[in-house]
């Protein structure tokens, strides 16, 4: 039996090259995790999203647990089974969704009441039930039960937040249940201010995670102060355990987290921006609405190999898009799903050639150029 473990391949800088392996398989970092909400990674099928190159999904918590609820997902066989996805899943704690989506959230010491915004009924997440709830799903990859601080703060506000957060963790850690290939990440906080991210830190080590993710970023703080905390942060997390910084990113953001140290990465960007056709290429992002598009025959991006840039053009993209046709959002979903994961595969390539620098320096040229 898979027993979870992370590899460390290469390093170049900071940079890393691994694999982590779970019970559903391995996955190759630095690696892009597409957003799976509610069990589908909105407008493609499973086998769209591993011909992409995609090797594990994320299923949100907050999401499932109101509908169509743990319990019956697990009646059902687990998410794996469910949404027809064999390869590793890892599931968010609820924590983050609860607070920007659900209405009447009351926090508190023992975790935090809310309304579902579909129907108003009242629901409880603590670090246990979140533990619960996720194992029922039947993550291979579990997310510590935490809050995001939000920005800005003030140190005293941001500790505050991130010592609630390390509580949390030490609950999630003993209601998490072990089981071979299975793995628990701790979430370190502690805002923008270094001496919190080093307790923060120090803390989740002492309780023992099998991997460690950076939160509290991306929330408002700008990419150079993101930049500065991950400097101050991944030094401190054990060298041979994957690194996952939550919500991130646009593409320059995961370039210059990687070469910081982070192999693990979510973001909402692709998927939902391909639903307000905005695509991300090489030089830049585009948007397919712009009727500079109407008569240009050539592809999206040249060279990618998605169904999008290999079968059709620029006007034939920005017709679907004004006519609101529902193959629009499925191409641009594709393509840009397959540009981070191309991006990705870009990066693993770089680090084991000892160039991730150069690469770095080459991608921020292209997109300083825009697009033609
Ligand atoms: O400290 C954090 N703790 C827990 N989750 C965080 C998240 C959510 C990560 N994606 C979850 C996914 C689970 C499946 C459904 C989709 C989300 C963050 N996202 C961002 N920035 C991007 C942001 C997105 C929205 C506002 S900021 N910063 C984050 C910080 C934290």
């Amino acid at each position: 039996m898979t027993q979870f473990s992370f590899e460390l391949l290469a390093e170049d800088g900071a940079a890393r090259l691994g694999r982590v392996h779970t019970a559903h398989g391995a996955i190759d970092t630095p690696a892009f995790m597409p957003v799976g909400t509610a069990a589908t990674v909105k407008a493609m099928l499973p086998g769209s999203v591993a011909a992409t190159g995609a090797q594990i999904v994320l299923g949100n918590t907050y999401h499932l647990m109101l509908r169509p609820g743990a319990e019956r997902v697990a009646r059902l066989g687990g998410l794996h089974k469910f949404m027809n996805w064999p390869g590793p899943i890892l599931t968010d704690s609820g924590g983050f969704q609860v607070m920007s989506l659900a209405k009447l959230r009351k926090l508190d010491e023992d975790g935090v009441t809310f309304q579902s915004h579909h129907d108003g009924s009242r629901h409880r997440l603590t670090p246990e039930s979140s533990m619960d709830i996720q194992r029922l799903l039947d993550a291979d990859i579990t997310m510590a039960f935490d809050e995001c601080t939000p920005f800005p703060a003030t140190p005293e506000q941001a500790a505050v937040s991130m010592r609630l957060s390390m509580r949390w963790a030490a609950r999630s850690k003993a209601a998490f249940v072990p089981r071979p290939g299975y793995g628990l990440f701790g979430i370190v906080q502690g805002g923008v201010y270094p001496e919190l991210r080093a307790d923060s830190a120090k803390a989740l080590l002492e309780i023992g995670f099998d991997g460690y993710a950076v939160g509290g970023l991306a929330v408002g703080e700008g990419q150079e102060a993101m930049f500065a905390t991950l400097e101050v942060t991944t030094p401190l997390l054990p060298r041979d355990k994957p690194r996952y910084l939550m919500g991130v990113g646009r593409p320059s953001d995961i370039i210059g987290a990687v070469l910081r140290g982070v192999d693990m990465f979510d973001c909402v960007m692709p998927t939902r921006s391909g639903r307000t056709a905005q695509a991300f290429t090489r030089r830049g992002t585009v948007n397919l609405r712009n009727a500079r598009h109407q008569d240009d025959p050539r592809p999206l991006e040249e060279g990618c190999s998605c169904p999008c840039c290999r079968d059709h053009s620029r006007a034939y993209l920005h017709h679907l898009i004004r006519s609101e046709e529902i193959l629009g959002p499925m191409l641009l979903t594709w393509h840009n799903i397959q540009a981070y994961q191309d991006l990705m595969r870009s990066l693993r390539e770089a680090i084991a050639e000892g160039r991730v620098a150069e690469f770095a320096a080459e991608a921020a040229r292209l997109e300083a150029l825009g697009d033609i």
